[in-house]
């Protein structure tokens, strides 16, 4: 690569950084462009510092294994790179504040109007990515840590939405807060459990999935009674999960989601790619 057409590829380089109550979610971008992606669990601040120092070079083109080698596929390049953050968790903003070239995302750079001060700055971003791709109106159901849904009428307001408990943490509260009920493991359900169950696990599985899909179900029917031409999109760590179930359950529903787990980077990238 000649060393201008370099230096341009060098400069255009950021990184998107969503903090989730689970965990850490990063996309490459090169312009406009998406590279990669990845999931991680939160760093430790003494890695957070050393990711900062611009001599670490996050594992790119060197022998030694880095912390993204399979992330940043790129020759090494001027580290640090500018990092925009979307975060969720102020604890764990916090601990990013000394990165060198760090720009926290806020509710007041996304178009979307009638936001509410207190709201989630990845819905609000996802909710702008996903109707900026597909169009309004738009609902988002991401199945986080916490399951949410949040949607936008065609003239770019918030409509509202609601927040309840993820898969997972249905499950942990469950294990945690009673006495005798084991803890159910994300990765031991396979299938759909009988909806009567006849033993404690499948019992546990069948009421936080059941009632889960039920409350999905609901809400989109009630998204599409409000704006027929409505569209629907689906992200988060349990999207999958919850997405073949809803296949089995409700096929045609199923079928009419857009599925895509990185609507807050396409969010954070209209929104970082106007102020360039
Ligand atoms: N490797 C993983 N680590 C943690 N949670 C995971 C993982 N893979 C899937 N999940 C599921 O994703 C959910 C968390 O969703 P995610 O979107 O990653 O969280 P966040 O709220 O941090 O954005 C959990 O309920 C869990 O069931
Ligand atoms: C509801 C959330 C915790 C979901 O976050 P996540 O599950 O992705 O970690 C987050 O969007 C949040 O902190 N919202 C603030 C309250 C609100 O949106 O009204
Ligand atoms: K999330």
């Amino acid at each position: 690569m000649k060393s201008q057409q370099y230096l341009k590829h060098i400069e255009n380089q950021w990184l998107a950084l969503e903090i989730g109550n689970s965990r850490l979610h990063w996309a490459l971008f090169v312009g406009e462009s998406l590279k990669s992606t990845c999931d991680t669990e939160y760093l430790p601040e003494s890695v957070i510092q050393q990711l900062g120092n611009s001599q670490t070079n996050w594992g790119v083109g060197s022998g030694k294994k880095g912390i993204f080698s399979t992330f940043l596929p790129l020759p090494p390049a001027s580290y640090p790179l500018p990092l925009f953050i979307a975060s969720v968790v102020p604890k764990q903003t916090a601990l990013w504040e000394s990165y060198p070239d760090v720009r926290v995302m806020t509710l007041d750079q996304i178009p979307l109007k009638n936001i509410y001060p207190t709201l989630g700055i990845d819905r609000a971003l996802a909710l702008w990515g996903a109707g900026m791709t597909w169009g309004f109106p738009m609902l988002v159901i991401d199945g986080g840590t916490a399951l949410t849904f949040t949607a936008a009428d065609a003239e770019q307001t918030l409509v509202g939405g609601a927040i309840l408990p993820g898969v997972g943490l249905q499950f942990v509260s469950l294990g945690q807060k009673t006495g005798q009920l084991p803890q159910v493991k994300m990765e031991e359900i396979t299938s759909l459990p009988p909806r009567f169950a006849l033993n404690t696990a499948e019992a546990m599985q069948s009421g936080v999935i059941y009632t889960l899909l039920a409350g999905i179900k609901d809400f989109i029917e009630a998204w599409l009674c409000l704006f027929p031409d409505g569209k629907i999109a689906i992200k988060g760590g349990d999207r999958i999960l919850l997405l073949n179930y809803l296949q089995t359950l409700y096929p045609e529903m199923a079928s009419s989601l857009i599925v895509e787990p990185n609507l807050i980077f396409w969010g954070m990238q209209k929104i970082v790619m106007a102020t360039k």
